[in-house]
């Protein structure tokens, strides 16, 4: 478990951090998710004990990480992707760090192969490019077997092969019950991996909740429908006080019921139905709208409504 309890970092006149307080507990992936200087590298920073708070505490598994005996066996960290010496191999990188915290050759072999570089083992990692740097990165941080894994954008630099190995990384790191805090700015990619998501702006917390409840709070129970008998369950479901938009003749936008709701009542009116869909907004919709106001640093040429990112999910 992490625990950030009304953190507070100052560098000079910057609020980095500005009263944060969170947890991220055994079993669950929880997604850290921020604009451009929302402080998020400073908190994960200050968990490690790499940054002295200016006020405020950080705990792991309920202890100050600071006091920790076997740091690396506590909280497996990938800060900075590229901190390894460029001309040590992989393999001989990991050996050292390995030989460091008590980690045999064996272990070396298991982490190469779980992140899928036994085969440029013996290549300097100062050859690696950006997505096998992330990778050797992430293996030496799982090295000691933590039972904390902390992440800063391990997908940066990783191609559509190597997202999906931190997606499914993550969700077995998790089910294994460890505590997983992972940062990124790939909105579609933590919807599909976060179970949980911390989102923050300016130094503080904006929302902190289940993934599914924020999607389904913030969505308001819209249902899209198409059904050749648009117009007669319009009319029952307007009888019902319920809103309907009907914008082509066979379909019909529906805003306060549940997709539940108006196919039961479909088949009570003995109406066909061809497509009945909750309406969800897509995380990079949600997020541009609960930090629109925490954003430091923005394009001239951002829109209000400008996911930059094609989700292919936001009406699904
Ligand atoms: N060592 C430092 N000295 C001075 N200012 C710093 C330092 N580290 C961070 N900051 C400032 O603190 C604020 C928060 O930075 P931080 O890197 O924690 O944000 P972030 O959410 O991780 O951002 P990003 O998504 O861009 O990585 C920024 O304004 C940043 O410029």
């Amino acid at each position: 478990m992490i625990e950030v309890d009304d953190l507070v970092k100052h560098y000079g006149t910057t609020r980095a951090v500005d009263g944060m307080t969170f947890t991220a507990r055994p079993g669950v992936v929880t997604g850290f998710l921020g604009p451009n200087g929302a402080g998020k590298s400073t908190t994960m920073r200050a968990v490690l004990g790499l940054d002295t708070p200016t006020s405020g505490t950080t705990r792991v598994n309920g202890k100050d990480y600071r006091s920790s005996a076997a740091p690396l066996a506590e909280v497996g960290a990938l800060l900075d992707g590229r901190a390894f010496d460029r001309s040590r191999t992989a393999r001989a990188h990991l050996r050292s760090v390995g030989a460091a915290v008590g980690v045999g050759k064996r272990r070396v072999e298991e982490v190469l192969d779980l992140a899928g570089l036994t085969s440029v083992a013996d290549r300097p990692a100062g050859q690696f490019s950006l997505g096998m740097g992330q990778r050797l990165g992430i293996a030496t941080s799982l090295l000691a077997d933590p039972p904390v894994v902390m992440l800063d954008e391990p997908v940066n630099g990783l191609d559509p092969d190597g997202i999906t190995w931190i997606r499914t990384l993550t969700r077995q790191l998790a089910d294994e019950g460890r505590t997983v805090l992972i940062s990124s700015h790939l909105m579609s990619e933590m919807e599909q991996t976060a179970d949980h998501l911390v989102i923050v702006g300016g130094g503080r917390v904006i929302t902190d909740e289940p993934m599914d409840d924020l999607i389904a709070r913030t969505s308001g129970g819209a249902v899209h429908v198409v059904s050749p008998g648009a117009s007669v369950l319009a009319e029952a479901l307007g009888a019902q006080g319920i809103e309907v938009e009907q914008d082509r003749s066979d379909h019909l936008l529906l805003h306060g019921t549940t997709a539940a709701h108006v196919g039961d009542l479909a088949r009570d009116l003995g109406v066909a139905v061809h497509e009945l869909t909750p309406r969800r907004k897509s995380l990079e919709q949600i997020f541009m709208e609960l930090t629109a106001d925490a954003v430091t640093y923005r394009s001239h040429t951002d829109t209000d409504a400008a996911p930059a990112e094609p989700t292919g999910d936001s009406d699904a």
